[in-house]
Parts: structure tokens; sequence; C-alpha cells
């Protein structure tokens, strides 16, 4: 088992604080959900993690090893916010740059992947090119895995579908998984944190989430 921990983050941009007293683990065979005002720091964490912003301070681990950058030797991927595949390139090409090994079987089986594989990206929308970048940030061969927003123009039969393969490919990897479809982000965690006034909260019931005013109480 592998334990992925990031500490004492300090983040501020142009003076403003963004996170101050972050704390969050993930541990390989579980998904954390994140959650979040917009604004409140969750994509920059998950940068943070993978390695693409660099913050004041910051305390990055898996087991006993100190890392500088997640992404380095493929420990960590992660799935940003917005399109990360590039245009012109056949999904098939993609797939098999991202896709492990030991995964292929499984992932080119998949009814998208076989549909959509002869088609260069920009053929494809919006919708399903999320859909196939996810998959194939699943599939890569990282042990822990970022999603930021994977629900985000997904319907919710597709994302019900998502949820069970997210959970699957968690039983052999940690996965820390951000999004507004909260509900969506409780059903497939193991457990959920909260970031409020840029610090990690544990949350343990939806009174937690009115609590660090995520929800309004009426939800
Ligand atoms: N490159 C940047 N320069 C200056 N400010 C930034 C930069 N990136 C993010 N911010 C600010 O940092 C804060 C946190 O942004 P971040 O994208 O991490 O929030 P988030 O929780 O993911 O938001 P959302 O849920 O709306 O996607 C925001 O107030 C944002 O305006």
């Amino acid at each position: 088992m592998f334990k992925l921990t990031v500490d004492s983050v300090e983040l501020e941009f142009n003076g403003r604080k963004i996170l101050q007293d972050i704390y969050l683990d993930c541990s390989t065979g579980e998904v954390v959900g994140l959650l979040g005002r917009n604004g409140s720091g969750k994509s920059s964490l998950l940068k943070i993690i993978f390695g693409v912003l660099t913050p004041t301070h910051k305390y990055l681990s898996i087991n006993e090893d100190v890392l500088d950058k997640g992404y380095h030797k493929n420990r960590v991927a992660y799935l940003p916010q917005h399109n990360y595949l590039p245009k012109g390139i056949p999904v098939s090409s993609l797939a098999k740059m991202l896709v492990a090994t030991e995964y292929w079987n499984e992932f080119s089986n998949l009814e998208i992947y076989k549909i959509h594989h002869r088609k260069k990206t920009e053929q494809l929308s919006g919708g399903e090119l999320r859909q196939l970048g996810m998959l194939m940030i699943l599939y890569s061969r990282s042990y822990f895995i970022l999603l930021d927003e994977p629900f985000t123009h997904v319907t919710p039969i597709q994302a019900d579908y998502f949820k069970g393969i997210i959970n699957t490919v968690a039983k052999n990897k940690g996965i820390i998984v951000t999004d507004h479809q909260y509900r969506n982000i409780m059903d497939v965690s193991d457990r959920l944190i909260v970031i409020a006034d840029g610090c990690t909260k544990p949350i343990t019931s939806t009174e937690d989430l009115v609590t660090y005013n995520y929800l309004s109480g009426n939800n």
C-alpha cells in the first residue's frame, strides 16, 4: 500500500492567501472527495500535488519518499479542469501513449473507446472528449490519480457509469476527486474533505458541509 501526503501548503496570489493550513492524505485503495466553494483553492491544491503550480511552501510525500513534483516518475496523474488532449491526433494514438499495458485490454474494450478510437480529438463532442480524457488518466500507470471536475459535461447516466469505473480502478490506486456535483462526489468517495478559508477540514456529516458554508442548509 502507498500513501500520498500533502501537508503545510502555503499559497498566495498577489499577496492574497489562498491556502494556509492544508493536510490531505490518500492511500491506494481509496477515493478521497475534495469539496469547497468557487475559488476556495481545490484546483490549485491538485496542481500543487501534481507539480505544475509551485506554492511558497509545501510538504509532499509518498510513504517515506519526499517529492518535489508528483508527476516525476509518473507517480501521480492529473485530469485538469479543461481538456488536455491535443488536436489533430487520433484517439487511439493518445490512448497508446497514456494507458498502461496492464490495463490495455480493459480500456480498449470500453464502448466509448471502441466507438471513437479512429477519430481525431476535434471530431469528438465536449462530453465525449471529457470521458475519454478521464479514462486515459484513470488507466494510466500512475498509482495516484487527481481528477478535477470529471463529472462536468457528463450526463447523469454516464456519471453513474464513471463512478463504477472510478471505484473499480481505486482497488489498486488512490484517487482524489473534486467536482461541484457534490452528490456524485459523495457517492464515489470513501471520505470527504472540504477546503474552507484556506484550510482542509474532514467531513463526517452533511451538517459539516453547512458549518463550513459549502451547503446552504436547504439541500
Ligand atoms: N494564476 C493565478 N493568478 C492569480 N490568482 C489565481 C491564479 N489561479 C487561481 N487564482 C485564484 O486563486 C483562488 C483559487 O483558485 P482555484 O482555481 O484553485 O479555485 P477552485 O476551488 O478550484 O475554484 P472553482 O471551484 O471555481 O473551480 C481563486 O480566487 C482564483 O481567482
